[in-house]
């Protein structure tokens, strides 16, 4: 589902590799923690899956294209087939809780019926029943989040990359967004996620690819966040 091939980049300026030949392979429906000190690598790595960035040498493969040498007028419909989350929850702070996630769809060209039937759908699985009308300021942190992640996945996206979800949510806040990037990952829908929360990757045991000053220096299935011999 995602594939680099020896892939290396530079941000323009630095003299030092963000990312310094990596390989990784992540299969259709697998979940993946990124660890690794910050400014080890990992959110160029989120980055250069919906092409944000894009590698000074290598491949970088999206459910088989090679997303690298796309043109560019493809990169929007390669990005509605990835749902993204990040720590600071970037909700539309002048749309209610249900128009945030429509507006995911109306950007889309979504038919008007399609959206008022998929958007209570989505706001239930991800716990916010009854909560469609609210402003995102009268939401808690956790369902600010749970409002980010229905909005990334209203469209059934083939892979939901996270970029410290829970950076900004307490411990026990955390371990239900967890739950339910779990419950979306058994979908079917691959699962990216980058952290520096040990406690949620050591309690998950899923696959952990560690990354150090921009190389891969773990790649471990049932991972824990720190190495253990
Ligand atoms: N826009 C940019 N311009 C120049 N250098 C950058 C840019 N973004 C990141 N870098 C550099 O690339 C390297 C990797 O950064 P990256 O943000 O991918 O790390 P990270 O592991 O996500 O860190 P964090 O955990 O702090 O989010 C770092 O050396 C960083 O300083």
């Amino acid at each position: 589902m995602i594939r680099f091939e020896n892939v290396s980049t530079t941000y323009p300026g630095q003299n030092r590799a963000a990312l310094s030949n990596v390989n990784v392979d992540v299969e259709k429906g697998e979940f993946v923690f990124l660890v690794g000190a910050s400014g080890s690598g990992k959110s160029t790595f989120l980055r250069l899956v919906i092409r944000e960035a894009r590698p000074n040498d290598g491949r970088v493969y999206v459910a088989g294209k090679e997303i690298n040498r796309m043109a560019s007028w493809k990169v929007p419909a390669l990005r509605r087939k990835i749902g993204t989350v990040f720590q600071d929850f970037r909700l539309l702070p002048n749309k209610t809780v249900a128009e945030n996630v429509a507006f995911a769809l109306q950007v889309i060209g979504k038919p008007r019926s399609h959206i008022a039937a998929v958007v209570p759908e989505t706001l239930e699985l991800v716990g916010l029943e009854g909560k469609g009308d609210r402003m995102p300021d009268e939401l808690s942190g956790g369902e600010q989040q749970r409002v980010a992640i229905a909005r990334a996945f209203v469209n059934r996206p083939m892979i939901l990359i996270a970029d410290e979800p829970t950076g900004n949510l307490d411990p026990t806040t955390s371990v239900g967004i967890m739950k339910l990037l779990d419950r979306i990952n058994r979908t079917g829908t691959t699962v990216v996620m980058a952290t520096h929360d040990a406690g949620i990757v050591d309690q998950m045991r899923k696959r952990v690819i560690e990354l150090s000053d921009g190389t891969v220096v773990r790649d471990q299935s049932r991972g824990v966040y720190g190495f253990q011999h």
